[in-house]
């Protein structure tokens, strides 16, 4: 595996697989990998010839009272994991690398970005698609893989994609999750025992809704229920706990087939998001 830190290092890369005709599949991360990140990276192997990961904690899509500074980093660490799963080429650029001037040019997440946990976290959007667009010509991947757990973010992308004609496909994978449920997350390590052992509540309370869900049709009873559940098993307070449909990311309405059962909670200090994706009839 090539370590690059450089994006004219990346460039010579990319121009080889290139020339030589070679996929690219593109996993971009913001490092402190785990099972969840490694799944994308096995799938990546899977579909292409050449597998390049980015690992960049992204400054523009962190609102300025957030964790940007304090988010986990080890990247001796993560080059051993992503070369034990294939990565060919990973690409640690510094933030001055990515962003050497302030251009004044900026990308507006739409509609989408509005709602869950664009609400609560103005500007991220904007900042996610100014990075992965930046990132998307940079690799000029075939493919690039992205994590079920950020469906909203994955909503978002597929919209940018298709509306400005970018030419790659998005894959998704679904949620990589501990054994007792609780999704993956490099931010799971800001959890204390007691907040750890409070967390898989999160899932349980998904589950608890969909089933409601699924048996009496009713929307505000599955939201209770759940709610009810996270209050009573944890400390913690919820930010959002929602039901839409999917990928449009619009209120259930009687012909709504797709659904989006997404959660964000405060555990703690730490904000861990959840979801869960399933289909009805039709
Ligand atoms: N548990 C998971 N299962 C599947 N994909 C995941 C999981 N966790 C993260 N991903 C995906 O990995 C990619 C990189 O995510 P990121 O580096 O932000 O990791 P993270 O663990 O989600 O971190 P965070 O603490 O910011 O939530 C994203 O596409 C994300 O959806
Ligand atoms: C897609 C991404 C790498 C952009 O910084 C980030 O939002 C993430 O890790 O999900
Ligand atoms: N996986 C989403 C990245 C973030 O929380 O900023």
């Amino acid at each position: 595996m090539e370590v690059v830190k450089t994006i004219a290092e990346l460039k010579e890369r990319v121009q080889k697989a290139k020339v030589a005709g070679k996929t690219i599949g593109l996993v971009p991360t913001m490092g402190f990998l785990h099972e969840g990140h490694l799944t994308l990276a096995n799938t990546a192997r899977q579909e292409n010839d050449v597998v390049m990961m980015s690992i960049f904690v992204n400054p523009t899509q962190f609102g300025p009272n957030e964790d940007f500074k304090s988010y986990p980093r080890d990247l001796e660490r993560d080059c051993k994991l992503a070369k034990s799963v294939g990565v060919d080429v990973l690409f640690a650029p510094t933030v001055e690398e990515m962003y050497p001037t302030d251009g004044g040019i900026y990308i507006r997440a739409g509609r989408q970005s509005k709602i869950l946990c664009g609400a609560s976290r103005q500007g991220h959007f904007d900042g996610v698609l100014q990075v992965v667009s930046k990132l998307f010509h940079l690799f000029e991947p075939d493919r690039a893989y992205f994590g079920q757990k950020d469906a909203q973010q994955v909503a978002i992308v597929q919209t940018m994609v298709r509306d400005y004609n970018f030419p790659l496909e998005i894959r998704t994978v679904p949620i990589v999750r501990e054994e007792d449920g609780l999704a993956k997350s490099s931010r799971n390590v800001y959890l204390t025992e007691q907040e750890r052992k409070e967390a898989p509540a999160i899932y349980e309370s998904l589950q608890i809704a969909k089933e409601e869900f699924l048996a009496n049709n009713d929307v505000s009873k599955a939201i209770e229920l759940a709610t009810k559940h996270i209050e009573t098993k944890t400390s913690g307070k919820i930010d959002y706990l929602e039901f839409l449909s999917y990928p449009d990311l619009k209120p259930v309405a009687d012909e709504t087939n797709h659904f989006l059962l997404a959660t964000a909670v405060y555990i703690g200090k730490t904000r861990l998001i959840d979801n869960i994706i399933f289909h009805t009839k039709g």
